[in-house]
């Protein structure tokens, strides 16, 4: 693998999903492969999972890691091609990776969207000039269109949960106080498009992911019917994709709650996290014994480790 930034990197998934079960199971059993290798972890924006787990999971393979918070500890990095720098930016992002391709065997990337203009989040500038400027592989942390480690963990976890060989899968848009990006519903979708689940996205009008992203998924602006015998629950905040990046609907019965999960099969609740309480999803359901949440954040480890995995072996 040269680099994981979407499902489209990745040639056997079910492969994939298999190495970081392995690694659940025994994660130290290739501590020597990254021995003397150094990961960098790059935050244009805030983490706590992605960070940590990332973070361990190259431990439990020996490596080293270095972790930049751009957005506090380093030069402001520009991004313009041609521009006259005088103004805040100190450094432009072509050095930057170019340097911290000295420094590092593997980059991740944590880079959100702006929330401005929809063809420019979608160009994902700043990961693709980190693909083009750096000379070693890179892993996205979080894009702005795409949460690939994250899915890689969503269906761990599924796979770990499921009851019947092709369950109901339903990603519903949930409420929240503020705009989010699109990217962790986005690249949820690509993943259950490439594997073998009826996949039904549930989103008010105005809220429909880009083709490119639902695919073929099945999608409806009336939760209670998509939730109907739903094995698995992904309940996740967006912001407006018709009105870019606005927060038009806030409408609280959209919340999951236990009478909403009554209508699913036993479904299971999944959220990536992190959640607002009683506003994208009831106490109730969070502290139930139905929730995955914890589950979800552990496999994180166990996605990235199978992803550091196959880079340092140029696999899958
Ligand atoms: N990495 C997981 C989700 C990150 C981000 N959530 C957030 O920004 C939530 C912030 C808040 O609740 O204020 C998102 O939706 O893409
Ligand atoms: N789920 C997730 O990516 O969490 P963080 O934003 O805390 O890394």
């Amino acid at each position: 693998m040269k680099q994981f930034t979407a499902v489209h990197d990745v040639t056997d998934i079910d492969a994939l999903v298999k190495d970081a079960l392995a690694c659940k199971e025994t994660p130290f059993a290739w501590h020597e492969l990254g021995k003397y290798k150094t990961l960098g972890l790059l935050f244009f924006n805030p983490s706590l999972r992605t960070r940590m787990s990332t973070q361990k999971a190259a431990y439990h393979l020996g490596m080293n890691v270095m972790v930049l918070n751009v957005d506090k500890d380093g030069w402001k990095i520009e991004t313009e091609e041609g521009v006259i720098m005088n103004s805040d930016k100190a450094e432009h992002l072509k050095e930057a990776a170019a340097v911290m391709s000295q420094y590092c065997d593997v980059l991740g990337i944590r880079s959100f969207p702006e929330l401005k203009d929809k063809e420019e989040d979608l160009k994902d500038q700043v990961l693709n000039d980190f693909l083009k400027y750096t000379t070693v592989p890179v892993i996205s942390l979080e894009s702005a269109t795409r949460h690939p480690l994250q899915s890689l963990a969503d269906v761990v976890t599924i796979e770990e949960n499921k009851k019947v060989a092709r369950p109901k899968v339903v990603l519903t848009w949930a409420p929240h106080p503020r705009a989010l990006p699109q990217a962790v519903p986005n690249s949820f979708a690509e993943w259950m498009n490439a594997i073998d689940v009826d996949f039904v996205i549930a989103c008010p009008e105005g809220y429909e992911l880009d083709e490119q992203f639902a695919g073929n998924a099945v999608v409806t602006h009336n939760q209670e019917e998509a939730l109907k015998d739903a094995d698995f629950v992904y309940a996740k905040n967006w912001s407006s994709t018709t009105e870019y990046g606005k927060c038009v609907v806030q409408d609280s019965s959209w919340m999951i709650d236990n009478q909403k999960m009554s209508l699913t099969n036993e479904g299971k609740f999944m959220h990536c996290l992190p959640v607002r309480r009683n506003v994208v999803v009831a106490d109730e359901v969070l502290d139930g014994e139905h929730s995955l949440v914890i589950e979800q954040a552990n496999n994180r480890t166990f996605a990235a480790q199978a992803v550091l995995k196959n880079i340092l072996k140029g696999k899958r």
